[in-house]
């Protein structure tokens, strides 16, 4: 629901941000690079890293697999670095289990129409896709209430000063993570 685009402009405005890049199946987008928008593996990679317990959290969306690495995590927890990580509800969920001190902030559409205008906009899925996509997030939109903090991405730099202002008002309060979900 416009996260990617949130997160870069978070990123710009609180340098001491750390984004924890995830792991994903799914295949990469024209522009995207390796280890630096996602680490892109293989179904079996994935697996293997599933069972070796190399995940704080993954999910499976709209028929691929995503997950954020311990070694994403861990060490910047350990030294009180604060990371962001940009996930979906499922995921979300499981960190609110096992990261209990992060801040989750669900990212919502205005409406699901300018959703669909956007992903359309953007022109990297199919019709099928966006229509999962659609449907996802309207379920997602369900489990709002779940989340400390909801920012609507309507106009990007309102949305992005009220994200900046959760993430001040939080890192004031002592290291912790922060979740971008919707
Ligand atoms: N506030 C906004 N105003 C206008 N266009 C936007 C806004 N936010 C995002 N977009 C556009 O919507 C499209 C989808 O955004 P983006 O690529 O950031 O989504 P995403 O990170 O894949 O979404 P998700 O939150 O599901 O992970 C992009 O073309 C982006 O430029
Ligand atoms: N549970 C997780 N969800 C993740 C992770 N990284 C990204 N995502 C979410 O997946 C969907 C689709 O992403 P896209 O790049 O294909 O548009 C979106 O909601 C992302 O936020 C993750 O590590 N874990």
């Amino acid at each position: 629901m416009g996260k990617g685009t949130l997160i870069r402009a978070l990123l710009e405005r609180v340098p001491e941000l750390e984004l924890a890049v995830s792991a994903t199946t799914r295949r990469p987008r024209a522009g995207e690079t390796q280890d630096v928008d996602y680490h892109f593996l293989s179904d079996a990679e994935f697996e293997r890293r599933v069972q070796a317990g190399g995940f704080v959290e993954w999910a499976e969306y709209s028929g691929r697999r995503y997950g954020t690495l311990r070694s994403e995590l861990d060490d910047r927890l350990r030294s009180g670095r604060p990371v962001v990580l940009e996930i979906e509800l499922q995921g979300a969920r499981q960190v609110r289990q096992t990261v209990p001190a992060a801040v989750q902030v669900f990212i919502a559409p205005p409406t699901l129409e300018t959703l669909r205008l956007r992903l359309v906009g953007r022109g990297t899925d199919s019709p099928e896709d966006v229509e999962r996509r659609l449907q996802t997030a309207a379920d997602e939109l369900a489990a709002q209430e779940e989340f400390a903090y909801v920012v609507v991405n309507d106009r990007l730099e309102e949305a992005v000063g009220r994200l900046e202002a959760i993430v001040r008002e939080n890192l004031s309060a002592g290291p912790a993570g922060t979740t971008l979900s919707s």
